[in-house]
């Protein structure tokens, strides 16, 4: 039988903060930068590796935590440790910046005996000597191809939203089936430009290259416009208009097409061709036309070459990384044009989130001590903390130390806040949009500065997340049913969020006491959530494919980011005590009924108590009109059948004829929720004979209740009920008793079993490709899964198919969402049943 309340449920796959209580200086006083020793941080940094290139160092470190550490008894076979894989880069001519920045994390310094770095790119041969003198650290060289292939490799096998195609300003993730991913031609524009047909895991060729890439632009660009950065150059060429230097088709011909060939007279016939008819100086044309042209020339070059090798090589997709790319809308439209034109549509550019990290991750993953290899895309949860402490947010360090300077920094990026959110003007179709091959019309041309670090994120390695064992189509399951990337959809939710946003701050701030520290705090995570909704306004798939599931996840995360734990904390309390103080009469109520009744009397209560949500409005509005109990009675007043879906009947029919041998429970809300709704029911089912598992968010979300309170309240309310107590004890709920039972009547036969365990998330939603393993173990031996609530039954997995019976319960607390999803109105309910044929 399945441990009940194995220890491990409680595990947080959540990153810890640092915590520098106690910190004292470790070692010699005297030296220039002694080792400081958090005696209370349980964070081990290990396992560092870079890609030093000409242009650029990209630098990948893994920190652990302790949790982690705990070998899963389940996943005994895997050699992974969890942790995090953190993304930064420095300009290679500021190396010093980039050695500053690991001295200060410490970086080099990891699990005793790596004394030694991985190190790809030239500059593991030119650096050696400095990293040896600077850090006292050897390097490990890498070979930079290997590496790149490695990177793309993991990178198109482990993260789910990593490759997409970008065409007329339209980003789409391309989701490519392992089996079906090889041969593919790998183009890396960094300062020189690679490609290697890759043929499967470490099966691959160097077979082209061209001296002209992302350091031509770059350099002559500098030459040609004296500006001071890659991004000023870049951002130079939005407002370019080419026409001004290129000679085009129509130039030569007279402004006529060249149609028996197929060129039209918008054409670049020859990029920077018109400036030799031109008595002109340098000064005499705009640096934005010229980084234009030049931008052009390189991407429709490199397009051009990648064509041609991939139809060489029979090869019909081309991925494309490195930096030159710079998740750069116009730069990415360009090479897709070119390929797409020269192929006349054969072949296939993509791009990759993590492009100038390949080799960086190769690097890292030849460090074969963690077995990252065998890592699978469940087990990887992206996050998108904001400030540089974590993610090294800012290009050139320094590393912030603690949360006060992390607010520090969130301030000061408020100020920026609007450099860096803001779109850079639009270049006008009248410019941009023209010429060429017959050309990229990039809309939303956004040039960020990469300060932000809103692009990609910190990826959290959980070796014990596992794909919920009863979905029926794990391939193609869903778990969002609202896409945000309909853009009225976005919008909607982007106000609904931003106006609750004051009063979760209200609570974020009263949960820690009120105190100036806290409300310092809560500002900093206002501003944090507020940056990430304006980033993803702006660019909703600038962190992968967005589901609402994945924006209230967001704001969860952003507030354990400022150390806000538990916002509703205190709500929770008050709500389950009141509740708790009416259970025993609801318990006697539904024992005078007989069982037809009492099963639409428990069914309308779970859906009647959904009403207790902190994350609606009108709910909140509601709260504000009675006390809990009367809010609850009036609820359960309104709950007459036909609801507006409505498969009770079905579900009633089922449970005649013979009971469930597992039940899943998938509680929601703290208070009347779960107390006068899901406890009711899962007693019920008890009854019948079926076990139940009450599963519960690992870590707060909203008034969610978690898998570590539970036990708490299940056995509050098991003081006023025998099926409860029993099963409770059976179920090892109830340790105490559990003893007395063994020590008292072991002849006793036990009862059938209620156990509470954690999900795996923090969140409102659920990503059921994505729980604990506790509870994909316990699924296995289910044959009924309830889910209940909004963010469970409704935002996700509303249309989510299971291998077994599933009744989707909630409330629809609000009014746009009632009327999309269910043409109905706000506090109509679902009752889905779904039987297993
Ligand atoms: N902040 C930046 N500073 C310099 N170059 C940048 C920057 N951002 C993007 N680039 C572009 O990226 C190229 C370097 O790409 P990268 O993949 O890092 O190659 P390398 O390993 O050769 O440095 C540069 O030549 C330039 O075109
Ligand atoms: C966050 C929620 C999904 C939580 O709902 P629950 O799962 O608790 O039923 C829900 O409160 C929600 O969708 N709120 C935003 C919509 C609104 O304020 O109207
Ligand atoms: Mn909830």
């Amino acid at each position: 039988m399945v441990s009940p309340v194995g220890t491990s449920i409680q595990r947080s796959s959540i990153r810890p903060l640092l915590d520098l209580s106690d910190a004292a200086i470790h070692g010699n006083f005297e030296e220039r930068d002694p080792t400081i020793l958090l005696p209370n941080q349980s964070d081990d940094i290990s396992h560092l590796s870079l890609d030093i290139g000409g242009s650029l160092i990209k630098l990948i470190y893994f920190s652990r935590h302790e949790d982690f550490l705990v070998n899963d008894k389940r996943n005994k076979s895997s050699p992974i440790l969890g942790g995090r894989l953190h993304f930064i880069k420095f300009e290679t001519h500021k190396i010093n910046e980039c050695l500053e920045f690991i001295r200060s994390k410490q970086l080099h310094i990891g699990d005793g005996d790596n004394a030694v770095i991985k190190v790809t790119g030239g500059g593991a041969y030119k650096f050696a000597d400095l990293f040896k003198e600077k850090l006292g650290v050897s390097i490990e060289k890498e070979d930079e191809i290997d590496c790149l292939v490695t990177g793309a490799n993991f990178l198109l096998q482990a993260i789910r939203h990593e490759a997409f195609t970008h065409r007329e300003g339209h980003k789409e993730f391309v989701q490519i089936d392992h089996n079906e991913l090889y041969p593919y031609l790998l183009v890396n524009i960094g300062s020189g430009v690679s490609m290697m047909k890759v043929d499967g895991d470490r099966k691959f060729q160097r077979v082209n290259g061209t001296n002209v890439g992302g350091g031509t632009y770059w350099g002559l660009g500098k030459l040609l416009t004296k500006c001071n950065s890659f991004d000023e150059l870049l951002e130079l060429s939005q407002k370019g208009d080419s026409r001004s230097v290129d000679m085009l088709v129509g130039d030569i011909y007279g402004g006529l097409d060249y149609s028996k060939i197929g060129l039209s007279a918008a054409t670049i016939a020859s990029s920077f061709g018109k400036v030799i008819s031109e008595d002109k100086e340098i000064e005499d044309y705009r640096p934005e036309d010229i980084s234009l042209s030049l931008l052009r020339m390189i991407s429709y070059n490199i397009g051009q070459i990648s064509y041609l090798t991939a139809l060489q090589l029979g090869i019909k997709r081309i991925f494309f990384g490195g930096y030159f790319i710079r998740g750069h809308a116009y730069t990415m439209d360009t090479i897709s044009f070119a390929i797409q034109f020269w192929s006349k549509g054969g072949a296939e550019a993509m791009f990759l989130r993590h492009e100038g990290f390949l080799g960086a991750l190769g690097a890292f993953m030849s460090n074969n001590k963690h077995g990252l290899d065998h890592l699978m895309v469940h087990q990887l949860v992206e996050r998108f903390p904001m400030g540089a402490p974590y993610t090294g947010g800012k290009i050139h360090g320094p590393a912030l130390g603690n949360l006060s300077e992390k607010i520090s920094w969130m301030e000061k990026f408020v100020q920026k806040g609007t450099q860096i959110t803001d779109p850079v003007p639009m270049a006008s179709p009248r410019t941009t949009g023209l010429g060429g091959f017959e050309a990229p019309s990039s809309k939303g041309d956004i040039l960020r500065s990469d300060e932000s670090n809103l692009n990609v994120g910190v990826l959290h390695l959980v070796p014990s997340l596992e794909v919920f064992p009863l979905l029926a189509n794990p391939k193609s399951y869903e778990p969002n049913t609202i896409d945000l990337a309909d853009p009225n959809e976005l919008e909607y939710w982007f106000t609904v969020l931003s106006e609750h946003l004051p009063d979760l701050v209200d609570k974020a701030v009263a949960s820690e006491g009120g105190t100036d520290d806290a409300r310092r705090r809560g500002d900093a995570f206002a501003r944090a959530f507020s940056a990430h909704l304006a980033r993803l306004m702006e660019e909703p798939a600038a962190y992968g494919k967005l589901g609402l599931a994945n924006l209230l996840e967001l704001r969860e995360e952003c507030l354990r980011e400022f150390n806000f734990f538990d916002a509703y904390r205190t709500i929770k309390q008050r709500e389950n005590e009141a509740s708790l103080a009416v259970l025993p009469d609801l318990l006697l109520e539904l024992d005078s009924m007989n069982e037809e009744t009492r099963l639409l009397t428990l069914i309308e209560g779970v859906l009647a108590a959904n009403i207790f949500d902190w994350g609606s409005s009108a709910c909140v509005d509601l709260y504000h009109k009675g006390t809990i109990i009367e809010i609850y009675r009036m609820s359960r007043k309104k709950m007459q059948r036909p609801w507006r879906v409505d498969d009770f009947d079905a579900f009633r029919e089922r449970m005649g004829f013979g009971a469930h041998k597992r039940a899943l429970l998938f509680v929601d809300n703290s208070g009347a929720d779960v107390i006068l709704g899901m406890l009711p029911l899962a007693r019920e089912l008890l009854r019948r004979g079926t076990e139940v598992v009450l599963v519960a968010n690992s870590l707060p979300a909203l008034n969610d209740v978690t898998a570590v309170e539970l036990p708490k309240i299940v056995a509050e309310a098991a003081k006023h009920c025998d099926i409860l107590r029993g099963a409770a004890e059976a179920g090892g709920l109830l340790v105490d008793a559990m003893n007395n039972i063994l020590e008292v009547s072991r002849q006793k036969l036990p009862s059938t079993p209620l156990m509470v365990v954690g999900n795996g998330c923090g969140s409102p939603c659920i990503d059921l490709r994505q729980v604990s393993s506790d509870l994909a173990a316990v699924a296995k031996d289910a044959d009924l899964v309830i889910l209940e609530g909004m963010g469970r039954a409704l935002h996700t997995n509303y249309n989510a198919r299971f291998k077994c019976d599933t009744l989707k319960l909630a409330m629809v607390k609000n009014q746009r969402l009632a009327e999309k999803l269910i043409k109905g109105n706000i506090y109509d309910c679902v009752c889905r049943y779904e039987p297993l044929r």
